[in-house]
């Protein structure tokens, strides 16, 4: 099976926000703000295709079929903690949709992923998942929180990063060809200790300035 493609959200607005952020003296509440910021432009990528259902209403001219949105199909995942970022972001823009949080960090010396939490909305198979963390790095937490989601029975997932390295979309393809990644940026590659470079930093850390 080939692998779903990477969108690549390269709006202008997207790329000068995400220039601040990777800024070293881009204050902890600029940084969190920003990330809202670009949450709501790659929510509207990412809810693209999404289906919409018709209903009648009254204008005050006359009745009409119009489009609207279930949002209680829609169900967003963060991945604790920086995942919140862009969770916050995307129920600004969908705030009837249902949340799930899975609570995963990254080993430092291992970088594998080591899961500490799990909520998740019931009705599984009938809701689509939106998977969102800023950062797809060895790709080893995305694809161990979507591989628990679907053992939880979810079937219909997409996952939404700020920033992806080429070792990461190779990883994550390889596991889930069938998961479509959208993201703001493709890095360059990873450091020793699996960082992004040029990347950001650790984005949890600059999200709540614990370092
Ligand atoms: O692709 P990977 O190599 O798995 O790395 C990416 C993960 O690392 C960061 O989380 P971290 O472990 O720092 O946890 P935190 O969000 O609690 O800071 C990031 O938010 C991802 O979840
Ligand atoms: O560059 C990276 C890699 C993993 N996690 C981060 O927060 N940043
Ligand atoms: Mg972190």
């Amino acid at each position: 099976m080939s692998a779903q493609p990477v969108t690549v959200v390269d709006h202008p607005l997207v790329q000068h926000k995400l220039t601040i952020m990777r800024k070293a003296d881009t204050a902890t509440s600029k940084f969190r703000h920003l990330l809202k910021e670009i949450a709501h432009l790659l929510c509207y990528e990412v809810l693209r295709d999404l289906e919409l259902e018709r209903i009648e209403i009254e204008t005050p001219i006359e009745t009409m079929m119009a489009p609207r949105l279930e949002g209680k199909k829609l169900c967003f995942v963060s991945i604790l903690r920086a995942g919140n970022g862009l969770l916050d972001g995307m129920l600004d823009l969908v705030p009837s949709a249902r949340v799930g949080h899975i609570g995963l960090y990254r080993d430092p010396e291992t970088l594998k992923p080591v899961e500490y939490y799990l909520k998740l909305p019931e009705h599984r198979d009938e809701r689509l998942f939106i998977v969102v963390d800023p950062m797809l790095a060895t790709g080893n937490s995305a694809v161990a929180a979507i591989e628990r989601l679907r053992e939880a029975g979810a079937t219909n997932i997409k996952f939404v990063c700020l920033l992806a390295a080429p070792e990461g979309i190779e990883t994550f393809q390889k596991a889930l060809p069938d998961v479509p990644i959208f993201t703001a940026s493709i890095d360059r590659e990873l450091n020793d200790h699996g960082y992004i470079m040029p990347g950001l930093g650790d984005a949890g850390d600059r999200m709540y300035g614990t370092k």
